[in-house]
């Protein structure tokens, strides 16, 4: 057979190097810490990408893939330094990029019948190596229950509330749990989500909500100042979602560490 054209190899005279180029959405089981358990399995959407120089066509997609599979232990937050170097060194890449996005499970008691079943929290891992620079971002999106402070104060009868998503993103010199995010952000919320809400249970967080009232301003703030105050913890940024339940729109709020973001 006639050696095959190899394109992505020919060069290329538009002389615009391209910042990121690889491969999106893999599915990939990994493996994470887990505080109660030892580990926990999951299944990873998996992005994988090299910067490119102007002089070449392409980059060498499958490599991308033969470092996943030739990485035989699971894939975990350890992992990601190594894989990053395997990605540069296989794609002679100067930076290299792995965003891992995977379902986080906590299992979680009721407030006041105590009926447990697992809970669902979106987190990402975003690895970055430039040159022999390591950098990773840890994002926890927590799904909470918020009741409008001012509805409160203005109706004779209950108030506006409704789910909200707080994503928090950490850069960290010492390791965080996930399970400390998630802690942090539903001791600020009006109340927690439960998987099983039996009627007591139904009472409780309806009352505690309602006892509890927070804007979106509230949840940024309360959990800003908390990261803040967490010498682990070298950059952050948090944002507050509530998905109104009297408007067809959201209420958002942001705040982002005033800290420079330390090199590691
Ligand atoms: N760069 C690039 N590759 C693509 C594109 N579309 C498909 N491919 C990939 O091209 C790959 C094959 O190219 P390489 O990865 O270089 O394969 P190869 O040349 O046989 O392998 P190496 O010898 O390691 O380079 C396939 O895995 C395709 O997925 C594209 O738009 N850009």
């Amino acid at each position: 057979m006639e050696p095959l054209q190899d394109v992505q190899s020919q060069p290329d005279d538009r002389r615009l190097p391209i910042d990121r180029v690889g491969v999106k959405g893999i599915r990939y089981p990994i493996v994470v810490k887990d505080r109660s358990r030892g580990s926990q399995r999951t299944v990873a959407s998996i992005n994988m990408y090299v910067n490119l120089p102007h002089h070449f066509k392409g980059t060498h997609m499958s490599r991308f893939l033969e470092v996943l599979a030739e990485h035989d232990e699971a894939i975990s937050v350890d992992s990601l330094p190594d894989l990053l170097h395997k990605v540069q060194d296989r794609l002679t890449a100067e930076e290299a990029h792995i965003e891992l996005e995977f379902p986080y499970f906590l299992r979680k008691s009721a407030p006041v019948s105590g009926a447990a079943a697992l809970m669902d929290y979106r987190v990402r891992f975003i690895g970055t190596l430039h040159k022999k620079r390591y950098r990773m971002i840890l994002e926890v999106t927590v799904p909470v229950t918020t009741l409008c402070p001012c509805s409160k104060e203005i109706s004779e009868r209950g108030a506006h509330n409704q789910r909200s998503h707080v994503t928090v993103r950490v850069r960290f010199k010492k390791f965080v749990w996930v399970e400390e995010i998630i802690e942090q952000v539903e001791s600020n919320a009006s109340c927690q989500l439960y998987p099983i809400l039996k009627r007591p249970d139904e009472k409780f967080v309806t009352e505690q909500a309602y006892d509890n009232p927070r804007f979106v301003e509230d949840m940024v703030r309360s959990v800003a100042a908390t990261l803040d105050a967490d010498p682990r913890i070298s950059w952050f940024s948090v944002a507050a979602e509530n998905f109104e339940s009297i408007h067809n729109h959201s209420a958002y709020a942001f705040i982002e560490s005033s800290r420079e973001e330390e090199t590691p």
